[in-house]
């Protein structure tokens, strides 16, 4: 697996150690000497940590020995970063935090916007993990949907942190079904079920407002949380349509009271005051991107995702997890598709009588051969409601493992044994051949 000679890094303080490693290699990492961070988590001395199919910093604020074992593709030490300007970002939202428990407010509520594979998802982890080693309890909000840092790629997620972020795993391989690395709750997701919210910008604004409402009214109730601000990943869409999500957003999540906050953002990347009587300020802080911010390609992404989707099922080397294999038959589920956009097989059939689909009305899809291979989402909802199950949060997923068209059953994979107590479920665009 490794090589036996490790590679030695010395690194002055405030540079940073970059690596990027396939998903077929596995490299091991150790800090020797001095203190060391990866997206803000610290670094245990003398602790073994691998990855494998990620790109990684390790930063030094104040100098470190490291010890590296393994074939990293890429692999240097960089010197200029802009990690000072995301610590100073760091203390003035803490700044925030102490006024919010001096005046009984609330905590920042931070958006993080730019185009694809600026470092955004980075940048989030870090104020969430500085956040953490000041013992708050930020909640992650993640709208990438492309992504799935929480939980699977294709839902729109938040959930309230109050343990480190793992160095390995990042988020992990969390599932809706189970609390996330990082985090005692389990978090709440909804299904959106597309790669960009491009696809189907209807549905995604209603998920966002939902999960909005979700988040809003759980920080009513929990002071910690609430005073500890939120952190909100997005995706990289930054067209007109981008805009209008963030505007919506930012509404949404009560970024701030501002309605013109979008023109705000593009034209002034700078502070200015809520036109509303007793309106917030609109902080519009300008970050500079990390020089280490890697481009993933297509095939990058899509192997990241499978990587997420058998963690889901299988676990991580850290922590393995056997899936269980029930036998279903067709008639004991309904299968769901929402809206216009993944109209597709001629086997489905629209609830309701208009044969033209809306893009947030609900699609009964017949089980067929056609399944074989899906992951699909698992709704909480125990009645067919339209305007409710597309509102209605997720159980967890299955993976359709075998088609029995003949006997009309179909093979699946779960993370709990037993029969599936739901039975709604979302087929989305995600596939997932086992490898
Ligand atoms: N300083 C760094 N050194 C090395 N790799 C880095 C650094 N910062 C980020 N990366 C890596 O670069 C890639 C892109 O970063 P990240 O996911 O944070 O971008 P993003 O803006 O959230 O992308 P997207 O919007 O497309 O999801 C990731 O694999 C991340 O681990």
């Amino acid at each position: 697996m490794t090589q036996s000679e490790p590679k030695e890094w010395l690194l002055d303080e405030e540079n940073e150690l970059r690596i990027e490693v396939e998903f077929d290699v596995k490299v091991k990492l150790r800090l020797v000497t001095g203190t060391a961070e990866v997206f803000g988590t610290e670094l245990g001395q003398n602790v073994d940590y691998e990855f494998s199919g990620r790109k990684i910093a390790v930063f030094t604020w104040h100098g470190c020995k490291i010890l590296v074992w393994g074939t990293c593709s890429v692999e240097y030490i960089a010197n200029e970063t802009p990690m000072t300007s995301y610590i100073n970002m760091h203390l003035a939202l803490e700044q925030r935090r102490v006024l919010a428990t001096q005046n009984n407010g609330q905590g920042p509520r931070v958006m993080i916007v730019g185009p694809n594979d600026v470092g955004k998802t980075s940048l989030s982890k870090m104020l969430l993990s500085y956040a953490l080693r000041q013992n708050r309890q930020p909640t992650y909000v993640d709208l990438d949907c492309s992504e799935g840092s929480i939980t699977m790629p294709g839902c729109l997620t938040a959930t309230p942190l109050t343990e480190m972020i793992d160095v390995e795993e990042g988020f992990g391989s969390s599932a809706t079904s189970a609390p996330t690395a990082g985090s005692a709750v389990m978090p709440l997701a909804y299904y959106y079920g597309f790669p960009s919210p491009k696809d189907n910008v209807k549905l995604y604004t209603l998920l966002l407002n939902r999960l909005a409402h979700s988040v809003n009214r759980r920080l009513e109730e929990d002071e910690a949380a609430r005073k500890s601000g939120i952190i909100i990943d997005t995706n990289g869409l930054i067209d007109a349509t981008g805009y209008e999500i963030i505007a919506n957003c930012i509404k949404a999540f009560s970024v701030l009271g501002h309605e013109r906050l979008y023109s705000d953002m593009t034209r002034l990347h700078q502070k200015k005051a809520g036109a509303a009587p007793g309106a917030p300020g609109v902080a519009v802080i300008k970050l500079a991107k990390s020089g280490g911010v890697v481009e993933r390609d297509n095939a990058f992404r899509r192997h990241t995702q499978n990587q997420k989707i058998r963690e889901y099922f299988y676990g991580t080397s850290k922590s393995e997890l056997a899936p269980y294999s029930t036998n279903i038959g067709y008639h004991e589920v309904e299968i769901l598709r929402v809206g216009e956009g993944t109209l597709a097989p001629s086997s489905a059939l629209p609830i309701g009588e208009d044969r033209k689909v809306s893009e947030t009305q609900v699609v009964k899809v017949e089980p067929g051969e056609h399944l074989l291979h899906s992951v699909l989402a698992v709704s909480n909802a125990d009645r067919m409601v339209e305007s409710e199950i597309l509102e209605t949060n997720l159980a967890g997923f299955v993976y359709i493992s075998e088609i029995h068209e003949s006997r009309k059953k179909m093979i699946l994979l779960s993370p709990c044994p037993g029969k599936i107590p739901k039975k709604y479920w979302w087929l989305g665009s995600l596939k997932w051949a086992e490898d």
